[in-house]
Parts: structure tokens; C-alpha cells; sequence
């Protein structure tokens, strides 16, 4: 049947109450009612499959974890379950001593007995003896006029206090007794009135303190508007005799959906305590929820002696005993309650968090409260166990502010508003493209790739290897090992950046000047890679505490055809850098904002003229130092070789063009490389003599005598090879020269030369690992001899005789 045009042909309004010097709509709850949790019996009762004594003592030790102090635990007479359990908590000893039992009863004599038998022995137990009162359960259910439904309490409640004096006087059980008019909210409120007047008689020993009776006034079906349930419990207490005898006790349900505002109200009206259960279980819409409730009066600052710190385990318990779930938007305890998805939400929750530990910072210096006051979230997640995690994700819906958020709060990078804007375009892209939310760990990944940030893991087409910068317009022009001012220091002076830069796998040694670090390195970029940006906007923070302090830098960068005057965010190139120097975090803020705008374009190859050659890359270099010298060099050491020529190319001044004398004379200088085999050695390391030992087969032991810079050293050495056997022999010439770590990393040799002409060509590259951890560093080393171990030897030494020079630059490596 569809629904009705006209509804009031088949429902009634409520009959309102005529109460118009009501005082409750200006009360204030000040303080917590007493809390009745009513899990395991209305709860319980509502349930497909009702708890098993298992987990109803789950559920009751996480009701006394919380902090309840009165639990209705059981509808005894119902079932052999619901009184097992009861004895069973009883006998087991679990209820606390500050804990009351509550035992629900119909007004029916023998299962009151078997109700108060339930709890016989434990400490403290409330009696719960309900019956309807309402005209439509008088008529309909019961068949009952108003006298036998006041008789039918009446003459109950005397069995009940009959019953638990003498389970008293047997076991020492301390009794209360609560009666419910059960449909209150449907009964005349004066009928209502009389019936609990005539129960309290009955118990005829209603007192003050643990001997109040109490009326449990409940809603069992919500029916009305809930100012009107605050009215009838207005009414009910201006009208009822001792007040101060009794407890008022609320039951709302919440059928309307308006349990807990009934509840809140109610409590304005003068109400004592409240039954309901954890997260709103019960019948049909279920009771009222004692956690909604509970949390409402914590962010009032009201203490509601309940305890929900780790809501997570409340949670936990509650869902697996019901076997029903928790609505991701329930108040308090939803998955989404504390996220937001929205941008201006998220914007407004990064502003409100930034100002907070600001605000805070400063009353807690003056010893004031700090206060809690963050744009839609009114309470603090960490206070109910919760992390700042899931408070702001990332969807098509989502802007800036969230997504800087979240970079800040992983990352801990702050990043600059224009600089946000630019992310928060890479990031909508991808979720437009996708649909679906977008994880921490997506925003953070796409932030590494991006702007190449995050370790070499990230790394982009440019890597800054190592650089020095000298201050040219100081006296003494020497190189500072640790560079200081960067650009934008006002002290701005002519500065010289020198650097090795990886350019796709090949490293570059690139030099250029400016009025500081950074733009000195841009010059650099330009003149020797044609990559041509100035910088639009730097800035800088620090990131940790003191003394592991980094610096975070954040540089935009813009090609010469933007107009100066263009501040389109998206004009610009973005980058970041964090370094424990300064100097270089901006230096790779600059590299990091360069990757991205070079994108894949093509870059220009180093190229020399060598010789009669007219553009020479490095496999014609090689080619030009085998022609000369004969030597076949493996392809890292031809470009390590590129390395030394491209510095002698920018040291010499010598252009892009090297005659081909030149280049060899390089070679044969920077390896100490002879090819006459009887000639002294020019190195810092010749080979005099030596034997070789082999004490077994995986052994050899080098003795010889080496000269070192002149004067000549015996030596000894052992190792799994004669080339290992002499470099151990090496590092005891000076036990502190920092070689601990040096080791052979790569071995070539060919022959040269035909018949008895032939001769052995070895290469060698020896590894030292930087000190301060900042990568390791190799130098190559070449040797010629008739005799192949000779050769090998000699290329170790050439080799050592390099490492001067290589530990001058570990100095100012870049990690
Ligand atoms: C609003 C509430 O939540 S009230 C609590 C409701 N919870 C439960 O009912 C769960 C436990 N209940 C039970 O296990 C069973 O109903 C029992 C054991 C109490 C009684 O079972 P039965 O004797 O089979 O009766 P039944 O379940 O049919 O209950 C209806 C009878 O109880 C009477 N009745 C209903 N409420 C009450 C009451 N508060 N006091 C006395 N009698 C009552 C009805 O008038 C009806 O009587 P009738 O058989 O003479 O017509
Ligand atoms: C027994 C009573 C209090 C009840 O559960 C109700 O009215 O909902």
C-alpha cells in the first residue's frame, strides 16, 4: 500500500502536556547522570542470535574496563543461559565490589523467584520488575483495568521485597529495587504517577542514598518530539511525593531517531540516570546510546565517568558480540567520524591544527588551559585512542590544504602556498583519472616522484655527485669545504660553483659563477647543459629539533620567457632539497625543480675536439688513448678518464679543444703511467722488488719494497691474491691515513704487442668509503708490464698514487 495523501486519517498526533512554566529548556547538564548499561539484556533481547555466556563475560568485563557501574547482565527467568551466566559472574567472582547487578523481571511470582535466586550471594543486586501501563497494553495485552495494573506492581513488588529480605538474610546480598512503568510515554502521565506511588508504597522502605527506589521511566517506543519525553519527566518529578527518595531513571529508545536528544533532554528535566546500550544497540532502532552520550558531555568538559580512551577495543568487543556492525557515521566511534574529504573542510582543519599548537604553546607557558577549538572536528581523535591519520584523506573533492597537510605531517615538509597549489594539480590529475581516493601513501609516493625527493630511490635525470664553491671576491678566492651563505644572503658575492653532476648515468664536471650558491650552480647548468631557469621564489624552514636539525628548502623556478610579472603557479617549476647544510638543500631544491622541467627533453652530450677529430665523445677519447698508448681502457675508467678531462678542460681553460699530445700527456699524469717497462715508476708508489708466497691455495703474501714519495719501504702484506696480498701491505705503511675501507672493486688486463714483444696492460679501480658516510669514491689505476702479476701490482700502485686527490673530494662529497 503506497503512503497515504493524508496521513492523520490513520495516525494520531501526541498528546502534548500542559506544562507552560516549564523549566527545563534553560537547564544545563552539569554533571553525568548514573550510567545503566542495558547491553546484555535489551541488547541482548534484540539480537538474531542472542550472546553466549562467553560473550556476554566479554562483553561485561569491557563494560566494567569502561567504567559502568550498574549492568542490567540478564532476563534470568528467560532462559537457563541468562541465569547460568548471572551465577556464573556471581561464583567466578568477576564483578567488582563497586559493580551493581541489575535482573530484569516480569510482574509473575515464579519468575521473580527464580529472578532474585539468580543473584543470590552477590554483593550488590537491583531487582527490575516492569509492567505496561499504557491504555493500549492495559487493554489489549493484558485485558487489565487501571486498579489490577496498579494491583499487578503493587502486589509484585511485596513479593519482591519478601524475596530479598530473605536472600539477605541468607546471603548478605544488598538489594535496590527498580520499577518500570513500562510505555511510560504512552501512559497518562498522572496514571503514570499513581502507579509508582503505589509501587513505592508497597516497598514501603524507600530512603536516601543506596535506598532509593528507582522509577525507570522509559520510552519504550519513542513516539513524540523529545521535548516532549523532557516534559513528562518534569511533570513526573514536580508531581511525585519524596523526590528525594528515589532515583528518576530515563530508557529511551530511539524509534524517531531522537533517543539521545530525549535522553539530554530529560537530564535537563531533572532525570538521575540512564539505561541504554554501547553504540545504540536494542530493540528495533535500538536503545539509546550510552557512547554518543557519554562523549557529547566530554566535549561540554563535563567528566562522564565512562571511559572510551581506546575506543578501537570498545568497538572491537561490541561488534564481535553483537555480531553487528558499527556505521562508518556513527557518532564518536564511526570509521569516517573524524575525516574529512572535502577541501574546504581540509583546508580549514590544517589552518585550525597550525594555529592550535601555536595557541597552545602560548598558554601552556602561562599556565592557562589549552583549550580545544579545530574547525569540524569537536573533539580530539587522540583522546578516544584515535590518530590524526585518517582525519584528512585525499579524494576528487579534496584541495590543497589536505593534501599539504598530509605532505606535512609525512613528509614534514611545509610546503610554500604557491608550491601547494602546483602539487595539488599533479594530485587532482591522478585521482580525476582514477575516481578513487587517494592513500597517504599514493600522496607521498607522487610528491618523491615529482619533485625527486626521497633518496635515490627518486633520483631524477640530474644528480648532484659533489661540489665546492670559492668566493671570488674574497682575498685568498679558497674554495669553502662547507659552503654558507646561499642566495638571497645579503652579504651577496661573486661565487664559483664547481661540481660533478651525474647527466643520465654520465658524470659531468660543470663550473659556473654567480652572486651565490644557487645562482652560481644555475649558471653552471646553463653553460654546460644549456638548461636555462632563474628562481621566482625561494624559501626555507628547518625540519627536527636542534642539534639533527636539517634545513628544507623550496625553490620555484622559471624559464627567461616568463614574465617576471607572471605569478601563475603553474608557470613556474617546483622543487625541493633538505640537507643538513643549507647550501645544499637549496642546491638540490634547484636540481629537484630542474628534473622536473627538463622532463625527457634531449641534453648536450660533453664532447672535446680531440686531435684531428672534430666533435670526440668518450668512446673517441678512448680510441684517441689506445691509438697513442695501446691501451684497451674498460669502459668506467674511460669515463672516469672524461671526468679528469672535463676538469682540465674548465682548469685550463683549455675550451673544447685538446690537441692530441695534450690528451696523453693527461693520461700518463693523472694514472703515473709509463709504458717503458724498465723505467723507474714516476708514481708516488713504484714497485722496487717483491715475491709473491703461496702458503696455501687461497693464500698469497706480498713482501717487497715499494718507494713512496722517494724513499723506499719494505713491506708485507697478505691476501687471496697477490693484488689484494700488496694492497694490505700498502695500508701499513701508514696505519691512520683513513684506507681501512679501500678495496679492489674492478680488474681488466689485455696484452699488448705481438711474439716476444707482447706486454700485459692491468687495470685497476681501487674503492674508499667516505668516512662520514657520504658514498664512497673510486680511483683507476694502469700498469704495463712483460710479466702479468707485475703489471697488475703496477696498476694497484698507480692507482694508490691517485687516492691523495680522491680524499681531498670525499671531504666535500655529496651524499
Ligand atoms: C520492553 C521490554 O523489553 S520488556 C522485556 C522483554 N523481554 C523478553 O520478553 C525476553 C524474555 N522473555 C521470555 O523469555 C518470555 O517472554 C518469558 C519467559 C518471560 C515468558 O514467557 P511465556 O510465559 O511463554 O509468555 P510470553 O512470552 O508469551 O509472554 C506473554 C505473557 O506475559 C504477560 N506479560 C507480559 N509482560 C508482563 C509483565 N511485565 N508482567 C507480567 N506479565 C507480563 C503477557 O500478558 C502474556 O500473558 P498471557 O500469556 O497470559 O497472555
Ligand atoms: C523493561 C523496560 C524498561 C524496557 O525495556 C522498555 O520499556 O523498553
Amino acid at each position: 500500500m503506497p503512503m497515504l495523501a493524508v496521513p492523520s486519517k490513520k495516525y494520531r498526533p501526541y498528546t502534548s502536556i500542559n506544562l507552560p512554566d516549564r523549566q527545563w529548556p534553560s537547564k544545563r547538564i552539569t554533571e553525568a547522570p548514573t550510567w545503566l548499561s542495558t547491553d546484555l539484556r535489551d541488547g541482548n533481547q534484540a539480537l538474531a542470535n542472542p550472546m553466549t555466556i562467553q560473550q556476554k563475560t566479554q562483553f561485561f568485563l569491557q563494560l566494567v574496563k569502561c567504567g559502568v557501574k550498574e549492568i542490567e547482565v540478564a532476563y534470568p527467568a528467560a532462559s537457563d543461559t541468562d541465569f547460568g551466566f548471572v551465577r556464573g559472574l556471581i561464583e567466578q567472582n568477576l564483578v567488582p565490589d563497586d559493580v551493581w547487578l541489575q535482573v530484569l523481571t516480569p510482574a509473575r511470582a515464579d519468575l521473580i523467584k527464580r529472578t532474585v535466586d539468580s543473584v543470590a550471594g552477590a554483593k550488590k543486586a537491583i531487582i527490575h520488575m516492569y509492567n505496561a501501563t499504557s491504555p493500549t497494553f492495559r487493554q489489549v495485552v493484558f485485558g487489565n483495568t487501571k486498579e489490577k495494573t496498579i494491583a499487578l506492581a503493587v502486589d509484585h513488588t511485596k513479593i519482591i521485597r519478601q524475596l530479598t529480605e530473605e536472600c539477605t538474610a541468607k546471603y548478605g546480598t544488598q538489594f535496590r529495587y527498580e520499577y518500570s512503568p513500562e510505555t511510560f510515554t504512552q501512559t497518562e502521565p498522572d496514571f503514570a504517577i499513581e502507579v509508582c506511588q503505589a509501587v513505592k508504597a508497597a516497598w514501603g522502605k524507600a530512603g536516601p542514598g543506596d535506598e532509593r527506589i528507582i522509577f525507570n521511566l522509559p520510552a519504550t517506543v519513542e513516539i513524540a518530539t523529545p521535548n516532549h519525553y523532557a516534559d513528562q519527566i518534569e511533570y513526573f518529578i514536580r508531581n511525585v511525593t519524596e523526590r528525594e527518595n528515589m532515583l528518576i531513571s530515563l530508557h529511551p529508545h530511539n524509534d524517531r531517531g531522537t533517543g539521545i536528544a530525549a535522553a539530554e533532554l530529560a537530564l535537563m528535566a531533572g532525570a538521575d540516570r540512564i539505561e541504554g546500550c554501547l553504540f545504540g544497540n536494542g530493540e528495533r532502532t535500538g536503545n539509546v546510546d550510552l557512547v554518543t552520550l557519554a562523549l557529547n558531555l566530554y566535549t561540554q568538559g563535563i567528566a562522564p565517568n565512562l571511559d572510551f580512551s581506546d575506543i578501537y577495543s570498545v568497538i572491537e568487543t561490541v561488534t564481535s558480540c553483537n555480531d553487528l556492525p558499527i556505521h562508518p557515521r556513527h557518532p564518536w566511534a564511526g570509521e569516517l567520524v573524524f575525516t574529512a574529504f572535502s577541501g574546504s573542510h581540509q583546508d580549514a582543519i590544517k589552518k585550525g591544527m597550525e594555529a592550535q599548537s601555536r595557541r597552545h604553546a602560548e598558554a601552556l607557558a602561562k599556565g592557562e588551559n589549552a583549550y580545544w577549538d579545530i574547525p569540524y572536528l569537536p573533539i580530539d581523535p587522540a583522546d578516544l585512542g584515535c590518530t590524526y591519520e585518517a582525519i584528512i584523506r585525499v579524494n576528487s573533492q579534496s584541495g590543497k590544504g589536505g593534501i599539504a597537510y598530509l605532505v606535512k605531517q609525512h613528509l614534514l615538509l611545509d610546503l610554500p602556498r604557491r608550491m601547494q597549489i602546483s602539487f595539488y594539480q599533479v594530485i587532482q590529475a591522478i585521482s580525476d583519472r582514477t575516481g578513487k581516493e587517494m592513500t597517504v601513501e599514493d600522496i607521498t609516493t607522487s610528491f618523491c616522484n615529482t619533485y625527486h625527493y626521497g633518496g635515490s630511490k627518486y633520483e631524477g635525470r640530474l644528480v648532484l655527485r659533489s661540489f665546492s664553491l670559492a668566493n671570488l671576491t674574497s682575498p685568498s678566492n679558497s674554495v669553502s669545504p662547507t659552503p654558507g651563505a646561499a642566495d638571497g644572503d645579503l652579504t651577496s658575492r661573486l661565487r664559483r660553483f664547481d661540481g660533478k653532476l651525474s647527466v643520465d648515468g654520465v658524470v659531468r664536471v660543470i663550473r659556473g659563477e654567480g652572486n651565490g650558491p644557487l645562482s652560481a650552480f644555475l649558471d653552471a647548468l646553463h653553460k654546460h647543459l644549456d638548461i636555462d631557469f632563474s628562481i621566482r621564489e625561494y624559501s626555507e624552514h628547518s625540519v627536527g629539533e636542534s642539534t639533527s636539525s636539517k634545513a628544507a628548502s623550496y625553490i620555484e623556478l622559471v624559464s627567461p620567457s616568463i614574465d617576471p610579472m607572471d605569478k601563475n603557479p603553474l608557470s613556474g617549476s617546483w622543487g625541493v632539497g633538505i640537507d643538513s647544510d643549507i647550501t645544499s638543500s637549496g642546491l638540490k631544491a634547484v636540481l629537484s625543480a630542474v628534473n622536473g622541467a627538463i622532463g625527457d627533453r634531449a641534453l648536450p652530450d660533453f664532447t672535446l675536439t680531440v686531435g684531428l677529430s672534430d666533435r670526440s665523445s668518450v668512446a673517441d677519447i678512448a680510441t684517441a688513448v689506445q691509438g697513442a698508448l695501446g691501451l684497451q681502457l674498460p669502459k668506467r675508467m674511460q669515463a672516469s678518464f672524461l671526468e679528469v678531462l672535463q676538469a682540465q678542460a674548465l682548469d685550463q681553460h683549455i675550451g673544447r679543444e685538446i690537441p692530441l699530445d695534450e690528451l696523453t700527456k693527461l693520461f700518463r699524469k693523472t694514472y703515473n703511467f709509463t709504458d717503458d717497462v724498465e723505467e723507474t715508476h714516476p708514481s708516488n708508489f713504484a714497485l722496487r722488488t717483491f715475491t709473491v708466497e703461496a702458503p696455501d691455495a687461497s693464500r698469497r703474501v706480498f713482501t717487497g719494497v715499494v718507494s713512496v714519495s722517494g724513499k723506499e719501504r719494505q713491506i708485507t702484506g697478505e691476501g687471496n691474491g697477490p693484488l689484494s696480498a700488496l694492497l694490505a701491505a700498502l695500508k701499513t705503511i701508514s696505519p691512520n691515513n683513513g684506507w681501512e675501507t679501500l678495496a679492489i672493486s674492478e680488474f681488466a688486463e689485455h696484452s699488448i704487442g705481438h711474439g716476444s714483444d707482447v706486454r700485459a696492460a692491468s687495470y685497476v679501480e681501487l674503492v674508499l668509503d667516505a668516512h662520514n658516510g657520504k658514498g664512497s669514491k673510486s680511483v683507476w689505476g694502469v700498469g704495463l708490464h712483460e710479466d702479468i702479476t707485475t703489471s697488475g701490482l703496477r696498476a694497484v700502485l698507480s692507482a694508490a698514487g691517485g687516492l691523495d686527490a680522491v680524499s681531498t673530494h670525499l671531504q666535500n662529497g655529496v651524499a
